[in-house]
């Protein structure tokens, strides 16, 4: 998603899913983005465990660069294809709740939140004439702001609303059974044999997979882990029998 060219055929496809009946929701993160304003800016970068070690300082970046600059970027391009998108936030009609949470193991990583509650009622309204667009952001009851996995925050809605199914872009080929060989590619598991190896999984994958366990948890169908850097990747993941990524589906 950082080629422009990548970005121009996701708008298309979204908005192709549109086209033929379904009801997409795009959840968005911006983790590379994010690093490069805060050097910009002179401030540290930690990761523990796939999630940003966000003091107030990193919270507001992340808060301006998601809201301000990649969601903005993504309504525009669906709005140019032909349906409008409408840029949401958690904080905009308090679409998420968010709660302070930790990295496993328990590390604190200051102002990271995990969804405690979804706003179905806002989006099913909006998901039903237009393509919303959502800044993995939010803040808690108290008004504190959080910076939220772009993951965790896809999950969430897709468990909220029982969607049919939630894609998870990336920029791997899927779930790797080993992270140094792209060829190892996982291409289905089942959520049991995901929740037994999370605890080997390290960096960004992780969040994803939990995130992928939590949606079947919650009633959706099926997760797909898919390779953003490939054109059309959700239009091959969606609409090939062979698929291209890892699906995750509920244990048989
Ligand atoms: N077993 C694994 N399979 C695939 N990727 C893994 C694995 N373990 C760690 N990773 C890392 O997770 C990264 C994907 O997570 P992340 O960077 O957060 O993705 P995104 O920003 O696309 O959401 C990969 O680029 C890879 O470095
Ligand atoms: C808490 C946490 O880690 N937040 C993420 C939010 C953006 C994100 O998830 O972006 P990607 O989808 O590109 O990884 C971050 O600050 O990078």
């Amino acid at each position: 998603m950082e080629d422009p060219e990548l970005r121009e055929d996701f708008a298309r496809d979204v908005v192709l899913l549109k086209y033929v009946g379904m009801n997409p929701i795009v959840v968005h993160g911006g983790g590379p983005d994010i690093t490069s304003y805060m050097e910009r800016l002179g401030l540290p970068v930690e990761f523990v465990g796939g999630l940003r070690v966000s003091d107030p300082a990193t919270v507001e970046v992340a808060k301006m660069v998601l809201v301000g600059k990649v969601n903005k970027d993504i309504v525009g391009r669906i709005n140019r294809h032909g349906q409008a998108a409408i840029g949401l936030s958690g904080d905009d009609g308090r679409l998420f709740v968010c709660e302070r949470t930790s990295a496993p193991g328990g590390q604190d990583v200051g102002f990271v939140g995990r969804i405690a509650k979804v706003n179905t009622e806002l989006l099913q309204h909006i998901a039903g004439d237009y393509i919303p667009v959502i800044a993995s952001v939010g803040a808690d009851r108290e008004g504190n702001s959080y910076n939220v996995n772009a993951d965790e925050a896809a999950g969430a809605v897709a468990r909220a609303l029982k969607a049919y199914k939630v894609l998870f872009l990336t920029d791997v080929s899927g779930w790797l059974a080993d992270p140094s060989d792209p060829s190892s590619r996982i291409s289905q598991a089942d959520a049991d044999t995901v929740e037994e190896a999370l605890g080997t999984i390290a960096g960004g994958m992780r969040p994803k997979l939990q995130a992928c366990i939590d949606a079947i948890h919650g009633g959706v169908t099926a997760a797909h882990i898919v390779d953003g850097r490939l054109p059309h990747s959700i239009i091959l993941e969606l609409f090939t029998n062979e698929g291209i990524g890892t699906k995750i589906r509920a244990a048989s």
